[in-house]
């Protein structure tokens, strides 16, 4: 019970064809022996012109996707976490990218929306990413607590926030996991250095589901899935295609780690917080 995945997919704009390739990807990871399944961001569908049908089709929690996961979790008794769907808040109606943690009686136990955006321009041919036109950014970390101790929600850019992680941690967490749809050429050049940063820092496990390959609109992902151990190891990882990737959570390693090299007794955020500028030398 110990034991969690992570599923790499090639999601599209078709959300019943994403639903049903990942539910053979949760049962392959179940087969695997997994009690906690992580999807990717966007796992049901990408693609900006699905995204306004979907968050509509999600927002009284009796659409396609939300029953999907309460079904799938019930199924085969898992937690699963749902990377990221679009689904606006009741406070506003606007739209969040939002990850979804579901047990294993179908309840949705916990909800993260994200809290950095991706506003970003990418040398793959040139491409503009503006999520800020299609979601408001999310104001709170998120961390649950499940069989496999207590897990803080990411997702894909926030990788790149170090604050987010060691507040997570703060709180508890010794699980990350981080659903993504990393740029191809992004990924090529950061992906595996900040996940396994966030892991060493912070003393953690890290779990990434990330998109791969090519999707329609010509969007191209990094895949290299992967489960990251509390010392930076890489446990498992699933370079390029649909699959999955697996390993244990072990509580007695993050203690060790923890207890041999205390960082986070060693951090000194007041110190950290106070930059002065140089003084003269006289
Ligand atoms: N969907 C995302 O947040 C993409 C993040 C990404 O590719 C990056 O380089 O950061």
């Amino acid at each position: 019970m110990n034991h969690v995945a992570a599923i790499q997919m090639t999601s599209g704009p078709d959300v019943e064809a994403n639903l049903e390739r990942a539910a053979e990807l949760i049962a392959d990871a179940t087969t695997a022996g997994a009690g906690l399944v992580l999807l990717p961001e966007c796992f049901a569908a990408l693609g900006a012109k699905a995204l306004a049908s979907v968050a509509a089709a999600e927002y009284d929690g009796r659409g396609p996707i939300r029953r999907f996961l309460a079904e799938q979790a019930r199924l085969h008794g898992i937690w699963l976490l749902g990377g990221s769907i679009p689904l606006p808040r009741q406070a506003d109606g606007k739209a969040r990218a939002s990850c979804l943690v579901v047990d294993p009686a179908g309840e949705e136990v916990a909800r993260y929306d994200k809290l950095h955006l991706f506003d970003v321009e990418v040398a793959d041919g040139h491409r503009s990413y503006r999520e800020s036109k299609d979601y408001q950014h999310g104001d709170q970390p998120v961390c649950v607590d499940t069989p496999v101790g207590r897990v803080g929600l990411s997702i894909c850019y926030d990788v790149r926030f170090p604050e987010l992680y060691q507040q997570l941690c703060r709180d508890g967490a010794g699980l990350i996991v981080v659903p993504s749809a990393f740029t191809r050429v992004t990924g090529a050049a950061h992906w595996e250095v900040l996940l396994r940063a966030r892991a060493i820092e912070n003393q953690c496990y890290v779990l990434a589901a990330n998109q791969s390959g090519q999707h329609p609109g010509g969007r191209e992902t990094f895949g290299h899935s992967c489960l990251i151990d509390p010392w930076g190891e890489i446990v498992d990882l699933l370079a390029e295609g649909e699959g999955i990737v697996c390993g244990a959570i072990d509580p007695q390693h993050i203690q060790n780690i923890r207890e041999r090299m205390p960082v986070a007794r060693h951090r000194r955020f007041a110190v950290a917080d106070q930059v002065v500028p140089a003084a003269k030398e006289s």
